[in-house]
């Protein structure tokens, strides 16, 4: 912990899970934070959130903490944050700045447009590009954005301080900080994120609801292992993203599609030559990727 004094006051997490929670423990352990008050969907999440050291207390009524909170960071699944975003509005502070930990921007950004109104200023759109397939407050860790990229969307109407307010809570979590428009953010996590993930529940589903599924997952190992990693992540979260991502989502699954179908054809036609080639390309930007990670 850090000697000097807390650079925030009172920071409010609505979701007190991983991306939350980590949030919340990184500030603590930084020593840049004053109280963290949780609030949450249910009484027992933010007990364990509470016992855990994640939150400090509990919030019982919105109006009386987020007038004098100086960050109100939302980091539920994508659907409850339009409903969250209403619901605090009326309270904002004049230094309150709010921001998400959403994984799609466009659709957030539309939800606080929507509720902010004349007040979308004080909205700063962000997504910590790290993660787990564990959830819930025991899963937060408090460094778990250490090395990590934060992507901010910001807004046009966000001041020069609002947006370092947000950057600075972010970079105090020991995240590296980069910026994309919410559009561009999109099209990119659709393809490197949102893709993966449907492609692995598709998987392990077709084996799951298999009659002999036990005689595949007897011998499943490591590639199994690491193609199916994320299949174990939270299903309402997911279904979130891939519905507010809809659009950017079903295009890189029509690419992906075409991927496939020209595998596929290589195969049929015992073309070798065009596998190998493909598997080379792909192992080259793999390797090449992983070693810049
Ligand atoms: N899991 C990841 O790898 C990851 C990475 C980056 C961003 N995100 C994004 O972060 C957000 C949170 O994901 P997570 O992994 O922390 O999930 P999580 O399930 O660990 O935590 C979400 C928490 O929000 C609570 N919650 C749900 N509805 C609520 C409501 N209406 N009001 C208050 N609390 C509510 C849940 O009870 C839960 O405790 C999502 O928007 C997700 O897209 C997730
Ligand atoms: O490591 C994981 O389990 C993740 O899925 C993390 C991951 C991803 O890399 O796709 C998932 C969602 C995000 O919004 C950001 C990161």
């Amino acid at each position: 912990m850090s000697a000097h004094a807390p650079e925030f006051g009172k920071v409010v997490v609505f979701g007190t899970g991983l991306i939350g929670g980590s949030f919340a423990l990184a500030l603590k352990e930084a020593g840049a934070v004053e109280e963290v008050v949780g609030f949450g969907r249910t009484p027992a999440t933010l007990r364990a959130a509470q016992q855990l050291g994640v939150i400090d207390r509990a919030g019982i009524n919105p109006t009386h903490e987020i007038e004098e909170a100086d960050i109100v960071l939302v980091a539920t699944p994508v659907a409850q944050m339009p409903e969250i975003f209403a619901r605090i509005e009326p309270y904002l502070g004049p230094n309150t700045i709010v921001t998400d930990g959403g994984s799609t921007k466009g659709d957030v950004v539309a939800a606080a447009r929507a509720a902010f109104g004349d007040k979308i200023s004080q909205f700063v759109p962000a997504h910590p590009i790290a993660g787990a397939e564990n959830s819930g407050p025991a899963a937060a860790r408090w460094d778990l954005y250490q090395g990590k990229k934060v992507v901010v969307t910001p807004l046009p109407e966000n001041s020069d301080d609002a947006l370092d307010h947000i950057k600075r809570a972010w970079s105090l979590c020991g995240a590296d900080i980069y910026e994309l428009a919410p559009e561009a953010h999109d099209r990119v996590f659709a393809a490197v994120s949102h893709l993966p993930h449907l492609l692995s529940y598709a998987l392990v589903h077709d084996l799951a609801v298999r009659e002999d599924a036990d005689l595949f997952f007897t011998f499943a190992a490591s590639g199994f292992r690491d193609f199916t990693r994320i299949a174990a992540s939270h299903p309402e979260m997911w279904r979130d993203i891939c519905l507010a991502n809809r659009a950017a989502l079903l295009g890189e699954l029509d690419s992906y599609r075409a991927q496939l179908d020209e595998l596929r054809l290589a195969l049929a036609q015992n073309d070798g030559e065009r596998l190998e080639e493909v598997f080379g390309i792909a192992r080259q930007a793999r390797r090449s990727w992983a070693g810049d990670n």
